[in-house]
């Protein structure tokens, strides 16, 4: 075996799991998903027009976020034979469709026309790195960790609102559940085993920038969060 063999071989032997990036970038991560929207949810005292923002901008980023994960689909029909690995992102695009369908009933209820919205800066520069990750030079396991951090995100944000002593209001409880409930946990846990057993298998180069997408994903979340905020 050459040096360089040695060196592939030992950097795949290193153990790399999602749990200790999440560990290591603690704060950034707290930011995300105990942002101060999310806590005003959870306390009860959210601003009702900021919600109403966020509903509206967060219609366009799913409609966004569909072509995103078709491409993670694409790249794992052709760059995996693991079956997991579709099902799973499979799975996800089934629940987008429901995603999208409850997102015209929710904006109805709170009067939000969903055609007049108009993507606000934060939520086009989180589409535009959605775009560029679809690009065929992103990597499998990169797109995969980012998958998993864009979903994570939310299923640990609104979880923390359906906890026992939250004070979530009544009317705010189907959109936390949406993301918070146990199932959509357990989907994440699985798409994160994924993600796991590839960036254990890539090379330092590779896991490099699925840890710097990981990163930039957090920090898109938590202006994605502030957007909705302005004005408070
Ligand atoms: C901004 C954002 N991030 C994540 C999700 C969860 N799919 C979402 N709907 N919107």
């Amino acid at each position: 075996m050459d040096k360089q063999q040695q060196e592939s071989r030992s950097s795949s032997n290193k153990k790399v799991d999602l749990g200790e990036w999440v560990k290591k970038h603690a704060s950034l991560y707290e930011a995300a998903t105990r942002h101060p929207f999310i806590e005003s949810i959870r306390n009860g005292t959210v601003d009702i027009s900021s919600f109403r923002r966020w509903l509206g901008q967060d219609y366009i980023f799913v409609r966004a976020f569909v072509p995103f994960v078709a491409s993670v689909l694409v790249k794992a029909c052709n760059e995996t034979d693991d079956s997991s690995d579709m099902e799973v992102t499979l799975g996800g695009m089934a629940a987008l469709n429901d995603e999208l369908a409850w997102f015209k009933k929710e904006a109805s209820k709170w009067g939000v026309t969903l055609s007049a919205i108009v993507p606000l800066s934060a939520n086009v520069r989180y589409c535009s790195f959605l775009k560029s990750l679809m690009s065929s030079e992103v990597e499998y396991t990169v797109v995969l960790t980012a998958f998993w951090a864009i979903e994570a995100v939310y299923q640990d944000s609104f979880a923390y609102c359906l906890e026992e002593d939250a004070e979530t209001p009544e009317e705010l409880k189907e959109t936390c559940y949406r993301w918070g409930n146990d199932d959509f946990g357990d989907w994440c846990c699985t798409l994160e085993e994924r993600a796991n057993r590839h960036l254990q298998m890539a090379s330092e180069d590779v896991r490099k920038k699925a840890e710097a997408v990981f990163l930039h994903v957090l920090e898109l979340e938590v202006e994605f969060w502030d957007m909705s905020c302005v004005g408070i």
